[in-house]
């Protein structure tokens, strides 16, 4: 999908494009809002930075056209670094600021890899005394599941190649091409 841009040459091709990315985010919306109509306090969004920074400054303003109201919530947590594959251990760089007790909570994540992340972090948010604790991903890929984690919301599964795009990156890089594609081989042999 060449469009001019600086990262054009690194594509190798595009996987999901920008407006399904769009339709399915305004589906799952659709969804939460529907399973979550009688939460009276509101939905607490917890992004699981950085990767999800742009499924959830979409997913949360699609919500707010039509669910319940939201809060939303940042954590950074990495296990990629650098690299192409997780090194299995989940950092955290930057935790919730306030309490969870008693809240319904979403997390809003973008990629089901390993499952390694996510495994770890619904561990920690249900030690601190949530409610409930659901999952909205908006990529999965079900051949590379180490750790079987429930997602309750699933935008797309994707096939078992390392892919860069809305918010996903390789060595921090290309998380602003607004699809989901996959990098020419050449890109990974210039480190
Ligand atoms: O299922 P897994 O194999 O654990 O992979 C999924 C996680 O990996 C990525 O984060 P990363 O560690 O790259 O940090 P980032 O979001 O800051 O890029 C991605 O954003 C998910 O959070
Ligand atoms: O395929 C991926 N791309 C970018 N980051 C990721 N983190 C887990 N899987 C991926
Ligand atoms: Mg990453």
């Amino acid at each position: 999908m060449a469009d001019g841009s600086w990262y054009d040459a690194d594509i190798d091709r595009v996987i999901i494009s920008e407006k399904e990315i769009q339709e399915k985010v305004e589906e799952l919306a659709a969804e939460v809002a529907a399973d979550h109509a009688d939460v009276e306090d509101g939905v607490l969004l917890v992004c699981v930075l950085k990767g999800a920074l742009m499924f959830m400054a979409d997913f949360s303003r699609a919500l707010g056209r039509i669910g319940p109201s939201a809060e939303l919530e940042f954590m950074a947590v990495s296990s990629y670094g650098h690299g192409a594959t997780s090194s299995g251990v989940v950092r955290i760089l930057k935790d919730l600021d306030r309490d969870i007790a008693g809240r319904r909570v979403l997390v809003v994540e973008d990629i089901v890899d390993s499952g390694l992340t996510l495994s770890w972090l619904l561990r920690y948010l249900e030690s601190r005394r949530a409610v409930s604790v659901d999952v909205v991903a908006l990529f999965r890929k079900p051949d590379a599941v180490k750790v079987n984690v429930p997602v309750r919301y699933v935008g797309f599964d994707l096939p078992n190649e390392f892919v860069v795009g809305y918010g996903l990156d390789y060595a921090e890089r290309y998380r602003e091409v607004p699809y989901v594609g996959v990098l020419r081989p050449e890109v990974y042999n210039r480190d």
